[in-house]
């Protein structure tokens, strides 16, 4: 097909080339070929008009005239340009052709020659082109999807990540029995969102939810819909959603979906135009399918902070479940699955791999058993047994960026427990209204550490006190990293907090009212939309947050004990949650530390 192809062009090309060729070669022989030409004086050009000797003139607009003998011998002579000359010449029996008006009927039909081959020729190629383009279009429309029928992966291939576990079983029931959950006019899920940092388990955890369901796994990833053709990726989405629909019960899986669910650029120029149309084309088709047929649309991103907030709505992706890096216990469920059918020395200990592989996923951890196995197979060893996961574990991690956490060091992990023990206390003083559920040192998406507290139900309005407490609370990870291990070792950790403390401060004093110095202002009205910084505004932020970090230091010195058990607790479990954390702090009430 495209060696017929490239002969077509080929053709299309010559003939163009020739009918230049001929074009050209015209225009050369009506202005250039032709005998070399006598030059005349004028005096000499009016004696051989009085003796007869001229046939024939050609006026034209040049600075010579042309003209040939009535022997055929062609002349030039200077163009006088006088008003007569034609009506002299006509009055000798002189033939005249008043060369510019030929010419230019000569050229136009030379030019509209040459026009209509371009033409011709563009036109057959195009032709060409776009029937081809068809026929691609047509092909490409179509997703390759990876179907998957009954797959052997179950929710018992998956270690770790608990609750998001829960949350992706509860589909199960969902998909099996549909209609039970219409006859109580219940709204169907119809996308859910799995985010986590890579190879922690996504892809897995969508295709154990069809499996487990009984139904069809269609996979597609983002970066297929990414196309240079316009209209490409919407028509691909619909396809999709039309296979889907053919399927009956199903879950579709879209990998990467950020590569069509970025944020869109309002207000840019441009650019973004077709990944818009492919995202509509998404939005549309998953507002117009009724969960009750028993299709659930997964996807999995890295980064759900990136995706179009239209993606995140009621009736689209409206459950996001977070799917994150394992912990110890994870981490060791993990290597028991990975070392279960694998000949194992029975000195191994999993615990102790566990501990050595901080901040590695799932997939690593795959990557590390499979290593360790290969290098006992090179060995032709009996078992696989410590020096080789030993080797396999500098292999894992040898090629990869520094930015990558896996070798932290054992400091910054001591760090970062002080820093979110001190969060989670200062919540516990401070906000006793709310629980905190879990405190980890394994970053996620969101950033280094962290800890998860459950604000209690909405009230309507903030109270000064609380929002001045959660500033406390804000500020307290990076307290107790002064606290303990002193202000010239205080790390960049509690970026995020600064800009949440910042954020609550600024609220509080441009739109709020709730300080005395700036009193009832509405600095955004005052200094308009555009902002600006306003010196004397900053200063009394800036006054009143050294005022809060202060009272935050006294109270986080006061229990730095407790603090110090909490941080130890999770160095060594790198997890705790709400129980965990409660025990803690029971012990140390009982102790009347507080
Ligand atoms: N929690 C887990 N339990 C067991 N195996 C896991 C787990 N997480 C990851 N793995 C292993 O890592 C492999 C890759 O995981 P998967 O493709 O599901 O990751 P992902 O989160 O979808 O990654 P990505 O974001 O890179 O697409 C799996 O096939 C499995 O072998
Ligand atoms: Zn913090």
């Amino acid at each position: 097909m495209k060696k017929l192809m490239n002969r077509k062009i080929v053709l299309v090309i010559s003939l163009i080339i020739l009918v230049v060729s001929i074009a050209t070669i015209g225009i050369y022989r009506q202005y250039f070929y032709s005998e070399k030409p006598i030059e005349l004086s004028y005096g000499e050009f009016l004696e051989s008009i009085e003796a007869k000797q001229i046939h024939k003139v050609f006026l034209s607009d040049d600075a010579k005239l042309k003209g040939e003998f009535e022997n055929g011998q062609s002349f030039i002579t200077d163009h006088p340009r006088t008003d007569n000359l034609k009506e002299t010449l006509l009055m000798e029996n002189i033939e005249v052709n008043e060369v510019g008006e030929q010419q230019s009927v000569g050229q136009i039909i030379i030019f509209i020659v040459l026009i209509a081959a371009f033409a011709g020729g563009a036109y057959y190629l195009s032709k060409q082109t776009s029937r081809q383009a068809s026929k691609e279009y047509d092909k490409m429309s179509t997703v390759e999807f990876s179907t998957q029928k009954q797959s052997s992966i179950t929710f018992s291939n998956i270690a770790g990540n608990e609750e998001a576990k829960e949350n992706v079983m509860e589909l199960v029931d969902f998909l099996k029995n549909p209609e039970k959950y219409q006859r109580y006019g219940a709204r169907m899920p119809k996308g859910v969102i799995l985010y986590g940092p890579p190879g922690t388990g996504k892809t897995l955890m969508a295709k154990a939810l069809a499996s487990e369901a009984g139904v069809d796994f269609l996979a597609v990833s983002g970066s297929d819909f990414v196309q240079v053709y316009a209209g490409l990726g919407a028509g691909r989405i619909r396809n999709l959603f039309k296979k889907a629909g053919e399927k009956g019960k199903c879950v579709i899986f879209i990998d990467e979906i950020d590569a069509i669910g970025k944020k869109r650029d309002r207000g840019g120029f441009g650019g973004s135009d077709e990944s818009d149309r492919t995202l509509n084309a998404l939005l549309t088709e998953m507002s117009g399918f009724k969960g009750s047929e028993g299709i659930v649309v997964m996807a999995a991103t890295n980064r759900l902070d990136i995706l179009d907030e239209a993606l995140l709505r009621p009736g689209r992706f409206d459950r996001q479940i977070e799917v994150g890096l394992p912990d110890l216990k994870a981490r060791q469920d993990i290597l028991k699955l990975y070392t279960k059918n694998r000949p194992m020395a029975s000195a191994i200990s999993i615990e102790r791999i566990a501990h050595q592989t901080v901040y590695f996923s799932g997939a690593k951890l795959e990557n590390l058993m499979n290593e360790a196995a290969i290098y006992a197979a090179r060995e032709n060893a009996q078992y696989i047994s410590e020096k080789h996961i030993d080797k396999a574990f500098y292999t894992v991690i040898a090629g990869e960026e520094k930015k990558d956490r896996s070798n932290i060091k054992e400091i910054d992990k001591k760090v970062t427990a002080y820093h979110e023990a001190g969060h989670a206390i200062a919540t516990k003083l401070l906000c006793p209204e709310n629980r905190v559920t879990k405190v980890t040192i394994i970053p996620s998406t969101k950033g280094t550490g962290g800890f998860s507290m459950n604000i209690p139900p909405d009230s309507m309005y903030h109270r000064k006190k609380g929002m001045l407490n959660n500033i406390k609370v804000a500020l307290a990870g990076r307290v107790v990293e002064e606290l303990v291990f002193g202000e010239e070792n205080i790390t960049t950790g509690a970026s995020n907090d600064i800009q949440k403390a910042t954020e609550i401060m600024m609220a509080m004093t441009k739109q709020f009212g709730m300080s005395e110095e700036v009193g009832m202002i509405n600095y955004d009205i005052l200094l308009g939309q555009s902002g600006g910084i306003d010196q004397k505004l900053a200063e009394i932020c800036n006054v009143e947050m050294k005022k809060l970090y202060v009272e935050t230091k006294e109270l986080m010195n006061q229990h730095i004990e407790l603090i110090e058990a909490i941080a130890e607790k999770l160095i060594e479990k790198e997890t705790l949650n709400e129980i965990d954390i409660n025990n803690i702090l029971e012990m140390y009430t009982s102790k009347s530390y507080i």
